[in-house]
């Protein structure tokens, strides 16, 4: 039967919910009823297999944010053939559900990597060791992802533009992305645009719970964020169309997936990048794997890796660029050596801090009846309605400071989640992340009784800095991921997240929560058990075991300088001591954005175009890219936005 359905879906608890999958991916496959059919371009894997010598212009390695949106600018250019390597499969229809984002955790669109352990984070995990999701998916880890759009604060454009894209352009390239389709500018921190690829709204839920939260952060002086502000609450943008996730191939690819010089090959792996040395150190090639099937496509131009920040390291030093002495030490050929690879890992954090509620205007155990999960299965299979077309309060967001300077940019973000009483979304949610059983159980039997409140407070700016380096040489590998959380001499990371706990239980002292019997939860953390409940010992203690990941990932190619012994790629993103082998994405900036890491994927994808586009097209003239390394005039087009405009 065409399209039998593969799917992993381990992580989901329960028959039925296990029943709609299979449905829903089954819809698709056999009678194309749900998801959009034929959405994507065709695929050449098997075609490519099939030749004896295969050449492109351009190999773009990994089809994700950065990816798509090269792929997307590449190939306007019809006398380029461009090439898009994807190790994973289109998405599964049900990656198009929004109320099922949390189920692709350790799904067979994740690569499952896992961290070293470390002493200050996800010591209540099973193996006490965090985990950290990346898709291996077309659309990469944005059709796996929560969906939140946001770039970022204004006057952090600096910290994504390059040296060759002001702070200005950048705010360009974004506007000239983004298709906003609602009509509540107000709602947001300033403009975005409404003509661009990215499909971009608010879902259209309520709810009681999500109204006490707004009046508690209301009460507390924290509105809703005014237009180009940024304290306060706001129903963050998601990129959905017509209540389907929108991913970025679908917004990239999608609409020229008929290009006759755009390829795509998926289920294909790039083990290494080919360098001719000591030739002339241009890039040649990528080796890449099909069905287990090894073989080499050449590069008549430029490879750009694609492929995030995790994995675009490890595939730099798998393919001998790297720091020279580590390389040698792994017996790997070097090719060059870049000090930088792999270090400077940056991510923001989150400390998941569970409170109960009494009852809030909900019926209690909604979806621990089977008949309100199929009334949601029903209403999203006929109109996109119901309790899957959504994310709940997920996509509530709050953004505070806890700075001690009084500046009013946010530090903290405080994200939500809410389980019902006997929610059955709630034993998934602690499935995936796999806590210690007594943790588990503690907040199970809670949630027999009671309402969960989650709120995840998100350090935006973390001091410290991980690195990615290997545990072995083979691709497929979980690389050596090496946290190093909260390790800044200054111990800002902790301070702020200890801020954070303090600011999440203060809220619970707010009469609207009061009111409905808030309570800090104590979960039962069997390393804190030694601890009385909320003393200053407790809390470092929670602290370190619960702090985990947020899976936006950045800075392990980090641009820099020519004498910046730290940087890994130059201005044009150009490796260094390698021509014509690029990287573009967040790996190259330096700081993590504040924001979510999509829209500065995207943006760093597009921005990659105009560079290629400039160098390879005789008289192309950018409008966004200077060739001559210098910022364009601020003055001229869509001036900077500041965050006091
Ligand atoms: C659970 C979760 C929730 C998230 N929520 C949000 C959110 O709400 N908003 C937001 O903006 N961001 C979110 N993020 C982060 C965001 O999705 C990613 O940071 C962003 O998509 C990274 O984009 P990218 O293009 O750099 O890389 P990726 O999206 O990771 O794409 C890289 C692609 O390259 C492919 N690839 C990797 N190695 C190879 C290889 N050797 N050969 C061939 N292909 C390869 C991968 O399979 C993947 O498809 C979330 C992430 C996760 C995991």
């Amino acid at each position: 039967m065409e399209g039998v359905i593969t799917y992993d879906i381990s992580p989901i608890k329960g028959p039925l919910v296990n029943a709609f999958l299979i449905l829903i991916n089954t819809l698709f496959f056999n009678l194309k009823l749900v998801g959009p059919y034929d959405a994507y371009p065709r695929d050449y894997s098997q075609a490519l297999l099939n030749e004896d010598e295969v050449m492109f212009d351009f190999i773009i390695v990994g089809g994700g944010a950065a990816g798509c949106a090269l792929a997307n600018r590449l190939s306007e250019e019809s006398t380029w053939s461009v090439l898009l390597i994807e190790a994973g499969d289109y998405p599964p229809p049900s990656s198009d559900v929004p109320g099922l984002y949390f189920t692709f955790f350790n799904s067979n669109e994740d690569w499952k990597y896992y961290m070293e352990n470390d002493p200050k984070a996800c010591q209540v995990r099973s193996g006490n060791r965090c985990v950290l999701s990346r898709g291996k998916v077309l659309g990469g880890t944005s059709t796996i992802s929560n969906m939140r759009y946001w770039r970022d604060i204004a006057s952090n454009f600096d910290r994504l533009a390059t040296p060759l894209f002001a702070s200005k352009v950048v705010f360009d390239i974004f506007r000239e992305m983004e298709g906003y389709e609602g009509t509540d500018q107000e709602q947001f921190q300033y403009t975005y645009g409404t003509e661009g690829p990215i499909y971009l709204n608010v879902f259209n839920y309520t709810s009681p719970v999500k109204d006490l939260l707004q009046d508690t952060y209301k009460a507390i002086g924290y509105n809703k964020i005014p237009k180009r502000k940024f304290l306060g609450y706001a129903n963050h943008l998601t990129y959905i169309k017509n209540g389907e996730r929108f991913n970025m191939a679908k917004a990239f690819l999608t609409p020229v997936k008929e290009r006759k010089n755009l390829f795509l090959t998926k289920n294909t792996e790039v083990d290494g990048v080919v360098v001719n040395v000591p030739l002339d150190n241009k890039v040649g090639g990528v080796n890449v794997s099909i069905d287990g099937v090894k073989f080499f496509i050449r590069a008549r131009k430029e490879v750009v890796l694609t492929s995030g920040a995790i994995n675009n390291a490890k595939l730099l030093l798998i393919s001998g660029i790297g720091p020279k002495a580590y390389l040698q030490s792994k017996n790997i050929p070097v090719v060059a050596d870049v000090p930088g690879v792999g270090k400077n890992l940056h991510l923001h954090l989150y400390l998941p801090i569970f409170v109960s509620i009494g009852p809030c205007g909900e019926q209690p155990a909604a979806h621990s009846k089977e008949i309100d999960l199929i009334r949601d299965i029903f209403n999203y299979l006929i109109d996109r309605s119901g309790g899957l077309s959504h994310t709940g309060i997920n996509q509530l967001a709050t953004y505070i400071s806890v700075r001690k300077d009084g500046t009013t940019t946010p530090n903290l973000g405080v994200y939500h989640e809410y389980f019902k009483i006997g929610d059955r979304a709630l034993m998934a949610a602690l499935d995936a992340v796999d806590y210690h059983p007594t943790v588990k159980k503690t907040l199970l039997e809670t949630n027999q009784k009671k309402s969960i409140v989650l709120f995840m407070v998100s350090l935006l700016e973390s001091a410290s800095r991980g690195e990615v380096s290997l545990n072995d040489t083979h691709h497929l590998s979980n690389p050596k991921i090496t946290p190093n959380f909260m390790t800044d001499d200054e111990q800002w990371d902790y301070a702020t997240l200890l801020s954070g706990f303090n600011f999440v239980y203060n809220l619970t002292q707010v009469e609207t929560l009061r009111e409905y019997d808030a309570e800090l939860l104590d979960i039962n953390i069997p390393n804190c058990r030694n601890f009385k409940f909320c003393t200053m010992a407790y809390v470092k203690c929670y602290i370190h075991n619960m702090v985990y990941p947020n899976p936006d990932t950045a800075g392990t190619a980090k641009m820099g300088e020519e004498c910046d012994p730290t940087a890994v790629v130059r201005k044009d993103l150009e490796v260094k001591g390698v021509r014509c082998l690029r990287v573009a994405d967040s790996s190259v900036l330096g700081d993590i954005p504040t924001g979510n890491t999509v829209p500065a994927d995207a943006m760093i994808g597009f921005s990659m175009g105009e560079i290629l586009k400039s160098k390879w097209l005789k008289d192309y003239q950018s409008p966004y890219y200077n060739t001559e390394e210098t910022p364009l005039d601020p003055a001229s087009g869509i001036s900077r936005m500041k965050d006091s405009d």
